[in-house]
């Protein structure tokens, strides 16, 4: 499985991409506001982020509420940069968009994916990425990971005439890590809190320590 970055912070994305362990990066709406940046400055942003990550996909997210703004917006977005990916929220308008971008070489990341029949649907339409959410399922007490095995089946056992990966979203802890590989999700898109969570484990902080201690008696023989 593939780790791509869920978040629009320059530092975050610079320090990740030095583990050598990203494949991509995912922003929405939410995280470019958490920027505390101005919306004259979202595509110049958007640049910047491409440029720490050259080649790999970059989803950055159409607000147009019309299949004609998204399409509009999808093209000046892909217009960024080689690497940028259209991110729609699905609706019939998203469908409609996408059907047009896709047929134009654009590739788009479906987001705010619950059920299968969602997923069918973004995937039949185009896009390149669907992306099924996984901890909002838990805000409101049910099972993302449930929802997610299901979408997994799916989608891998079928052929929509162009590639598809999915996006394991809305990851939150290194469980939900664990659970989106299990599932057979190709890509998670997880917060930079919690991939430096997935890096600990107490034993690991235990037996590290243990080593140093030993290692200076080492040193003092
Ligand atoms: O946009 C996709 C994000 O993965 C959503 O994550 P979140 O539910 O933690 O806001």
């Amino acid at each position: 499985m593939k780790f791509f970055l869920d978040t629009a912070d320059l530092g975050e994305i610079r320090e990740a991409v030095s583990w050598g362990v990203i494949d991509g990066v995912t922003t929405n709406p939410s995280l470019f506001a958490k920027t505390g940046g101005k919306l004259a400055d979202f595509e110049r942003h958007i640049g910047a982020i491409c440029e720490l990550c050259p080649g790999l996909p970059v989803s950055a997210e159409s607000c147009a509420e019309t299949a004609e703004g998204m399409v509009e917006d999808g093209r000046r977005l892909a217009a960024i940069a080689d690497n940028v990916v259209v991110k729609l929220p699905i609706s019939t308008e998203a469908l409609a968009a996408t059907h047009t971008l896709a047929q134009e070489g654009i590739a788009v990341n479906m987001t705010l994916i619950f059920t299968v029949p969602q997923a069918l649907l973004a995937a039949r339409a185009g896009a390149r990425y669907v992306s099924p959410f996984v901890g909002r399922f838990d805000d409101i007490a049910e099972d993302g990971v449930e929802q997610l095995v299901q979408v997994c089946e799916a989608i891998h056992g079928f052929d929509f005439g162009h590639e598809v990966e999915i996006i394991g979203a809305s990851i939150r802890t290194p469980h939900h890590v664990t659970e989106a590989a299990l599932a057979g999700c190709d890509i998670a898109t997880v917060p930079f809190k919690a991939l430096k969570k997935a890096v600990r484990h107490p034993l690991t902080d235990r037996g590290l320590a243990l080593f140093m201690e030993d290692w200076k008696k080492v040193e003092q023989a």
